[in-house]
């Protein structure tokens, strides 16, 4: 069977600069690809263009193998046979829940309504109009309407950035059921990383209009290609180093970093979950070990709670270098406390410093 929506060397110049350059995207049938930027790095223009409300400069568009956008062909929006779900959702104010679900379908289908407004949880609402629903209520109008003509691929714009954070996890799960259950590709773009992990079962990361990673949660997290892209998930903590002789010093003893060339500046990337803490022994430590390393002896600077973890931040006694921690629970040590700081190998991202994932010279830890 064909793929649902198949997306090669999309480039869209805007003002003489490469706002979408070069994009491949492909998601496969049932699955949720999401789209995942910093503001203003192209992925809005990128889902335009696959909708066909934008041109894009260069590149090909094909839906479930049929090109739809290339160099000579350009099929209208409508043509496309694409749901498009929006960050206003934009429901018709002067029709009901029902009218406004039942509208793109060809012929009236009357059942096709119920049973979608039921599964997303509003049979009770059909004869209700948007401005008697809560904001909750209208974006599950909105996927009951995006669906109803049971679209092979559904494009979603920041489909939750409208709506109260309580709410957001438990509409963001109820969508993911509904599309599961009606076998929808979808392209879903956000900003926000959270929401791609709990959404998305791959994840595309994009960056001044090119993807820079495409992988599913779990190892674009764990692996990510560069500094920028293991930053964008979570807070970080970056040790500078040199290489020597495939070897880099740091606080926690010697890395190898094999491939690069001696004098190479890099940096030392993990994530403050991962560091492990430990009380001072009257000077003493934790033994060295092949998975952690070696411990380095630090003070803390500052602690704070956060809620469900506490943020300690540690200056170490070799290199001074700021390291934070985050424990779970309430962690609040005074300041200057000397303990001990371990961190996994494994867990270790070793990056030649400056270089970004379209950099050759990009090696893994
Ligand atoms: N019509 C236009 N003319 C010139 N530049 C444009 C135009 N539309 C968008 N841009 C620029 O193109 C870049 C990409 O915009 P786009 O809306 O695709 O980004 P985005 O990643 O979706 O951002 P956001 O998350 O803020 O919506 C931005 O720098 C934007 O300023």
């Amino acid at each position: 069977m064909s793929v649902p929506l198949q997306v090669e060397g999309l480039t869209r110049i805007l003002e003489g600069r490469a706002v979408v350059d070069g994009v491949d995207l492909e998601v496969g049938e049932g699955r949720v690809t999401c789209l995942l930027g910093p503001s203003g790095c192209g992925k809005s223009t990128t889902l335009r263009i696959i909708a066909g409300v934008d041109r894009q400069d260069a590149g090909v568009v094909r839906l479930a193998g049929k090109t739809v956008a290339d160099s000579h062909v350009h099929e209208p929006p409508e043509a496309r046979g694409v749901g498009l779900m929006f960050q206003d959702f934009a429901l018709f104010p002067h029709l009901t829940a029902a009218r406004n679900v039942g509208f793109g379908l060809r012929g009236k289908d009357d059942a096709r309504v119920a049973d979608l407004l039921d599964r997303v949880g509003l049979a009770a609402h059909a004869v209700k109009y948007p401005h008697q629903l809560s904001g909750g209520e209208q974006q599950r109008v909105a996927l009951a309407r995006a669906l109803a003509p049971k679209p092979r691929v559904l494009l979603m714009d920041e489909p939750f950035s409208g709506l109260d954070n309580r709410l957001r996890d438990g509409i963001r799960d109820a969508t993911l059921d509904v599309l599961r259950e009606e076998g929808t590709a979808v392209l879903l773009v956000t900003h926000e990383p959270d929401e791609a992990m709990r959404m998305g079962d791959e994840i595309a990361l994009m960056r001044g209009g090119r993807i820079v990673q495409r992988a599913a949660p779990y190892n674009i997290y764990n692996q990510p290609v560069d500094r920028d892209a293991a930053a964008f998930f979570s807070d970080i903590n970056c040790i500078e180093g040199e290489v020597h002789g495939a070897l880099t010093q740091t606080p926690f003893g010697q890395f190898l970093t094999p491939g690069l060339a001696d004098g190479t500046a890099v940096d030392i990337v993990f994530r403050p979950q991962h560091v492990r803490l430990d009380f001072d022994r009257e000077g003493r430590g934790p033994a060295p070990t092949p998975t952690e390393g070696t411990p380095a002896r630090a003070h803390v600077v500052r602690a704070r709670f956060m809620g469900k973890e506490s943020l300690v931040d540690f200056r170490t006694e070799i290199g001074d270098a700021l390291v934070t921690a985050t424990v779970p629970a309430v962690f609040l040590p005074k300041k200057d406390l000397p303990m001990w700081l371990s961190i996994r190998r494994d867990r270790c991202f070793v990056f030649p410093r400056g270089a970004s994932a379209h950099d050759p010279r990009i090696v893994g830890a």
